[in-house]
């Protein structure tokens, strides 16, 4: 590897390593959304819990279709059904309960109907197989089964299935907590005047929004000096307060970056300088906590697009590591056809391309300044397309792309 730079897939397993799943924590049901199940559920109902209807109509045993049938009872859904008597049908609702003796249901749009002195009567069609509009008890789900596997986020289907089974509380993994120090004297708030070289702080809405996204709870978001000392102070607060410490910026080579040599003096930096573009001095480790515990450590670069790419490249499986989320250990890949040409050196490039898929296939066309400092060219990005150093991409070739979701 040219200059020393670490493979990035090198990175990930030194990143990953000994990372285990935070402690679980109880929740209302009714705000789980989003959130990772630390244990599986097994179901303790059938659903549907009864046969019912899938249509408003009648129901009957299919041996007697093609005939004129009384009309014996009314089943509206909510309401429990009786024994059906021979030769007879029942009026139904959708999500009725099917009566014992029924094996089907007819819509009412087929049935011919007609009040006589004794009641109602309607004709059936003649072709009613058994089994026709009927929905069966524990067809979704079974007593027994496994509802949903540990490590599943609770998208809007899952909370609907775990209501399904009246349950209202939920086990999931606690969020995990981050602390975001953005370094750079030349870094300001917004609400602040902007002076002769100074630059407002992009990356930490852009940060806080993606930690969110991926599961992590933004514990707290601070400025630190371009000193030794204060980067210091700040690192062993954040350490303290989160199990995630990520810093933007400092992490390069310039004399007014202190953030590697205050990890270096608190924790252990792991690796430093990575064969990406962008991203290259992107910096890796730990900081120990009072009680013997570490806290994992992320030095994005400053370069917003650094931080963009570090961010989903790094920091979504470390979030998926510790709620125990599989789903968020790779970023899901997938062949597209370049719209672009380029050539890489010694990095690796993660080039930021927004994705059109048509009948042909799937198109990437690549922004077309990939600079590290130029975040316009994140803001439409469906992907990053992967090019591997010391290659050449033509137009028209098939390249590995990894889908940000
Ligand atoms: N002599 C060398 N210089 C640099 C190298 C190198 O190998 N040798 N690497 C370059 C690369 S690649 C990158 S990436 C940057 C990263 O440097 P740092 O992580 O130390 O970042 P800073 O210098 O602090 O900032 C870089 C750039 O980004 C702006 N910035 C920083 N934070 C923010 C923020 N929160 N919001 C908006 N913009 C931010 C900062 O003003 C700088 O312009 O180093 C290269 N240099
Ligand atoms: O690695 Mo830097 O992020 O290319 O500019």
């Amino acid at each position: 590897m040219a200059d020393d730079l670490q493979p990035v897939e090198a990175a990930l397993t030194a990143l990953l390593d000994g990372v285990a799943p935070l402690a679980a924590e109880t929740v209302p049901l009714a705000v789980a959304g989003g959130r990772v199940l630390a244990k599986s559920v097994t179901a303790c109902l059938d659903v549907p819990p009864f046969d019912n209807s899938a249509m408003d109509g009648y129901a009957l045993h299919h041996r007697d279709a093609g005939k004129w049938l009384a009309v014996s009872q009314r089943i509206a859904a909510g309401q429990s059904a009786q024994q059906l008597q021979p030769g007879s049908c029942a009026r139904i609702f959708t999500g009725g309960e099917i009566p014992p003796g029924a094996d089907c249901v007819v819509m009412q749009e087929r049935v011919q109907e007609r009040v006589e002195l004794d009641g109602e009567r309607a004709l059936m069609p003649t072709d009613i197989p058994a089994g026709d509009n009927l929905r069966r008890r524990g067809r979704d789900v079974s007593a027994g089964d496994v509802l949903l596997e540990a490590g599943q986020t609770l998208n809007p289907a899952a909370l609907g299935h775990l209501a399904g089974q009246g349950i209202t509380e939920v086990s999931v993994t606690r969020r995990p907590r981050v602390a975001l120090l953005s370094t750079g004297d030349e870094v300001i708030d917004p609400g602040q005047p902007l002076a002769a070289g100074q630059i407002y702080n992009s990356n930490r809405p852009m940060l806080r929004q993606l930690l969110e996204q991926f599961g992590a709870e933004v514990v707290l978001a601070e400025r630190v000096a371009d000193d030794f000392d204060a980067t210091c102070r700040c690192l062993a607060d954040a350490a303290a307060r989160a199990d995630v410490v990520v810093t933007t910026g400092g992490v390069s080579v310039g004399e007014e970056d202190h953030v590697k040599a205050a990890l270096t003096q608190l924790g252990e930096l792991d690796l430093w300088r990575l064969a990406m573009r962008p991203g290259k001095p992107l910096a890796l480790g730990r900081l120990p906590r009072t009680d013997d515990s570490t806290a994992r450590f992320v030095g994005l670069p400053g370069n917003p697009v650094s931080s963009f790419v570090g961010a989903w490249l790094f920091l979504r499986p470390l979030t998926g590591a510790l709620l125990g989320c599989p789903a968020l250990n790779e970023l899901p890949r997938l062949r597209a056809r370049a719209e672009f040409a380029t050539t890489t050196q010694a990095r690796q490039h993660y080039m930021r391309v927004a994705l059109d898929f048509t009948a042909e296939g799937i198109g990437a066309r690549a922004f077309r300044d990939q600079n590290s400092g130029v975040l316009s060219s994140c803001i439409q990005a469906d992907a990053l397309a992967v090019i591997p150093a010391h290659s050449e991409v033509r137009q028209g070739d098939e390249i590995d792309c990894l889908w940000l979701q």
